[in-house]
Parts: structure tokens; C-alpha cells; sequence
């Protein structure tokens, strides 16, 4: 279990996160999502520690990371794949962190074992693919069969064999009622991923829901020159173009019904299956910091 407690980190004048306020639970796998400079990596770098918050509290099971007694037995994070000494082999990197929480040898040989990288164990980490380093970093995360996983950015990098087997192992890990926090801006895969989502925009939280509603199915679009009266009419549509409306609820059936009692032409309508990115993307157009100019 995570739990924050209106957590904030100001540098200087800019403040990265703000107010957050979270409970994360077991047997969940909880993805993490928001745009580039969100707060996602200040928020977990403050759950383990390694950045101190300006106020309010980060803690895990009951206790901030540094009071800890074994942390790697406790919460299992891979933050920056590639934060690994570059002559030492992925198994020596292994062996020292486990060393250092009188963790067995032979876990070390089991995660290595678990993620792939039994073969590539002796070779130098400086000579690792990204997704090599990944993997290296997820045998990190999991050494300590900690209860509690946090993970930032776990497929990047790494081959579409690769997400899968992320995927499975998270979805298992989180069965074994396990905690899962996952960030990453791959929708497509968050959506066959996670449980319930958290949407961070420049540091607030801006939405805390299960996947099922995120991803709400059916809604219907409609194109037409003047459909500003449809748009009073119909309080959940949003406009998704210059002349195009879209709205979860009401069939096209009915949408096609109300622009015709309306008066209104009507050149487009149509239902469509909304996706994650749809939601997520609604959700954070307010708060988009770094984006191409549209
Ligand atoms: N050490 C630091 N000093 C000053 N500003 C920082 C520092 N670390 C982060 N920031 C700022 O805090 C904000 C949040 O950054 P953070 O890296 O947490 O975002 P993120 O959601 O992880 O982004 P991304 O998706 O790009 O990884 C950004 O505006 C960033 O520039």
C-alpha cells in the first residue's frame, strides 16, 4: 500500500507536484499517466525517498521509505534503467544490491531467470540495449519479492515480446495481491494493462478512476455546418472539430432524431468506439505544458 498525503514539491517557484492525495491498493495494478513535465517521476522519486517533499507526506505501509527496516522487501522500484555501474555485469549489480538486504544468491539467479537475462548475466551492463537494461532494472525491482512495485516507464524500450511479458508480469504480480504503480505514455498498452488510472497534469491530480470508465465504449459523432443548438441540447457533447460534435450516452438513433427536430443538416453521424487516448487525451488538453502548437 502507498498512501500520499497532499504531497507537494516546489523547486524554486515552480511547483512539480501538487497537493496529491492517493491511495494506492493491493492487488491492483494502478498506471500513472499525464503529460512530459506532469510530476509523475518528482512523485515517485518522493516515495522512496529520494527527493524530499516541500510539505505533506509519502508513505508505504504506514511508513515513509527511510524508516524502512528492509526496503527492498518492502517496495520494489525501477526508476532509471540506466542508473547501473557500466563495467560491472548485470549479475554483479544484482549480487551487491542483494548483498546489502541479506538477500540469498540464488534470488539473484531466480529474477534473472525470471525476466530473461539468465545469458546475458556476465556481460558488462555498460554494454546493454535499453531494453536489456529494462529487464536488468525490473530483476532489480522484483529481488526482494517486495509487496509494494513501482515502476516508471517499464516498455520503454523494449521489444513488443517484451511489453507482453510486462504486461503478464504485472497482471500477475498484482493477482498475488500485490501493489503495481506504473507509469507510462503508452495508452494502448496502460489500457490492456491497469485496473484503475491516475492522470497527473502539471502535478495536480486531474483524474482518479477505474479503466472501465476511462474507456466508456460506444459514443456517436456528428458533422455538420451548425450544430451549436445540438451542442446546447446535449450537455455531455464536446466539441471535437471546427463542424464535429462527439457524445457518450444517447444513440446515434437518437442524435439523428434531435438534429432533425432541431432543423439542423446534418452530413456526418456516426458511432465510435472510444478509446484511452480519447479520455486521456480530453482530460489533459488543459494541461499539456510541452506540445506542438495545434
Ligand atoms: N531537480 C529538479 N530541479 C528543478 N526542476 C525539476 C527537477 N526535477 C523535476 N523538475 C521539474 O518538475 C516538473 C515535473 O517533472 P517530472 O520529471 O516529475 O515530470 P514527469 O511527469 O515525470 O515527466 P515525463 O513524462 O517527461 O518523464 C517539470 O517541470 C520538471 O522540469
Amino acid at each position: 500500500m502507498i498512501t500520499l498525503r497532499a504531497l507537494t514539491k516546489r523547486y524554486g517557484d515552480k511547483t512539480a507536484v501538487d497537493g496529491l492525495t492517493l491511495e494506492l491498493t493491493p492487488g491492483t495494478v494502478t498506471g500513472f499517466l499525464g503529460p512530459n513535465g506532469a510530476g509523475k517521476s518528482t512523485t515517485m522519486r518522493m516515495v522512496l525517498g529520494l527527493d524530499a517533499p516541500t510539505s505533506g507526506t509519502a508513505l508505504i505501509g504506514g511508513r515513509p521509505y527511510a524508516d524502512l527496516e528492509h526496503p527492498l522487501r518492502t517496495i520494489g522500484a525501477l526508476l532509471d534503467a540506466r542508473a547501473v555501474h557500466p563495467a560491472r555485469s548485470g549479475r554483479d549489480h544484482l549480487r551487491a544490491m542483494a548483498l546489502s538486504q541479506g538477500i540469498p544468491y540464488s534470488r539473484v539467479e531466480e529474477v534473472l531467470g525470471l525476466t530473461g537475462m539468465t545469458g546475458a548475466a556476465g556481460r558488462r551492463a555498460g554494454t546493454y540495449s535499453l531494453g536489456m537494461s529494462q529487464r536488468l532494472g525490473i530483476a532489480g525491482a522484483l529481488l526482494g519479492d517486495p509487496r509494494v512495485l513501482m515502476l516508471d516507464e517499464p516498455v520503454n524500450g523494449l521489444d513488443p515480446d517484451g511489453v507482453r511479458w510486462i504486461r503478464t508480469l504485472l497482471r500477475s504480480l498484482a493477482a498475488e495481491g500485490r501493489t503495481v504503480f506504473v507509469s507510462s505514455h503508452l495508452m494502448s498498452e496502460m489500457e490492456r494493462t491497469a485496473d484503475r488510472l491516475i492522470v497527473l497534469g502539471r502535478g495536480r491530480l486531474i483524474a482518479d478512476e477505474p479503466m472501465s470508465k476511462l474507456v466508456a465504449g460506444t459514443e456517436v459523432r456528428v458533422r455538420g455546418p451548425r450544430l451549436q443548438p445540438l451542442a446546447d441540447a446535449l450537455p455531455a457533447a464536446r466539441w471535437t472539430g471546427s463542424d464535429e460534435l462527439t457524445v457518450a450516452g444517447p444513440s446515434p438513433r437518437e442524435v439523428g432524431k434531435l438534429a432533425y427536430d432541431l432543423g439542423l443538416p446534418v452530413y456526418e453521424l456516426r458511432a465510435v468506439e472510444s478509446s484511452l487516448e480519447d479520455s486521456y487525451m480530453n482530460l489533459t488538453a488543459q494541461s499539456v505544458e510541452y506540445g506542438a502548437e495545434r
